[in-house]
């Protein structure tokens, strides 16, 4: 049977086209406390990232919290930004050019790609409203969120909600809820670990640290730790490594209460003083490099580790512009467009 496909809902303004809106987190406009603040009181008023009564969580958010992390994180920041920025906006911003390189060479230069912050800019309501009056009238949102956590990927359609509600023509939406078994993906990484162990050989174990969340969210109902756990044994298994030299840790706590364990840091030392000398570690949730990985993760973790004893410790990249990273990406945004697309692709003359 042939695939329904319908016309695209008329855009008074221009053709109707077909876009992708690539989004992840955010990042400060500076390494600043002036930047920093305004960046974590949007970040952390968000009640999907911080689930405390809004009576209980205000007054330390405003009395404590922005008083005194504000400085703290700029330090942090200052110590990874380049000349383009931050990180994590270089890396998002380049991977939304590269993936509308690539479709473009692959016969879909039809379909427009963009990309917004959770947190800060480019916000998800200004380029939302970019895409519309580019004629974009089908858009499939891609939060760069492997694993599905309600802190993540769930404030982002909230966000795309509260943006649609503003508009009287609305777009047609598609969301990609998560990624984290898609085998291009975990191509790629398993990828970026072998071109690792070629030129530097193997280590005695490879840690898989993914960003941690409240331990409360399991039983919430929550699906990321679940989640994490499958791309930890996909990969392990794509590399063909037995579980014992394999490992799935949680990184970045942030408060009191117990978050998904094991946590990276603890767990490194511990395996410096069991006497383990060489430790790899992959951050395979997150899609680009960031704060979390060439800060905490690059720098504090490796200090720990070798400060208590550790031989070599290794941080393997992220995904970041990889070539096949691109093109898994790309992949994956197709079989979500499905009937979107204007048919077989175009060859280019
Ligand atoms: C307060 C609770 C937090 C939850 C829950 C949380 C979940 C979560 N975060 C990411 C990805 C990133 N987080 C980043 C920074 C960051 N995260 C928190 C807090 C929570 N995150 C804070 C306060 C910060 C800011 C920096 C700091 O002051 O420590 C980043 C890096 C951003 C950058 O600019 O480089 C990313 C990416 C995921 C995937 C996740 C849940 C699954
Ligand atoms: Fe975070
Ligand atoms: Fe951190």
């Amino acid at each position: 049977m042939a695939r329904y496909r319908p016309e695209p809902p008329a855009s008074h303004d221009a053709p109707a086209r077909t876009g992708i809106l690539l989004v992840n987190l955010g990042t400060p406009d500076a390494p600043t406390a002036g930047a920093l603040r305004p960046y974590l009181k949007e970040f952390l008023s968000d009640p999907r990232v911080v689930e405390i009564p809004r009576a209980v969580w205000w007054p330390i958010l405003n009395g404590i919290i922005l008083n005194i992390r504000p400085a703290a994180s700029a330090k942090k920041y200052a110590s990874i930004w380049t000349t383009d920025g931050s990180p994590l906006m270089v890396h998002t911003e380049r991977q939304a050019s590269r993936l509308r390189d690539h479709l473009a060479s692959a016969g879909r230069s039809e379909v427009d790609v963009d990309f917004a912050m959770r947190y800060g800019k480019p916000s998800i309501a200004e380029r939302l409203r970019a895409m519309q009056a580019r004629g974009c009238m089908r858009i499939l949102v891609l939060p760069l969120y492997p694993q599905y956590s309600a802190s993540t990927t769930a404030t982002v359609v909230d966000a795309v909600g509260r943006a649609l509600a503003k508009m009287r023509n609305q777009p047609e939406i598609r969301f990609v809820r998560d990624f984290h078994c898609f085998p291009g993906y975990i191509e790629a990484l398993a990828a970026s670990v072998r071109e690792h162990w070629a030129a530097h050989g193997e280590p005695d174990r490879l840690l898989m640290s993914f960003h941690g969340v409240p331990k409360r969210t399991i039983e919430l109902g929550d699906p990321y730790h679940h989640e994490c756990q499958t791309t930890g044994r996909l990969l392990a298994e794509a590399l063909g490594l037995p579980p014992e030299r394999a490992m799935v840790t949680f990184q970045s706590r942030f408060g009191k209460a117990e978050w998904l364990q094991p946590y990276t840091q603890p767990t490194l030392e511990a395996l410096a003083t069991q006497g383990v000398g060489r430790v790899d570690v992959l951050c395979p949730g997150f899609i680009a490099d960031c704060l979390e990985t060439l800060e905490e993760i690059a720098m504090e973790c490796r200090d720990a580790f070798l400060g208590r004893g550790g031989q070599r410790f290794h941080y393997i990249p992220c995904l970041n512009e990889r070539p096949d990273w691109i093109e898994a990406l790309a992949g994956l945004a197709v079989d979500h467009l499905g009937n979107w697309l204007a048919g077989p692709a175009r060859q280019e003359s």
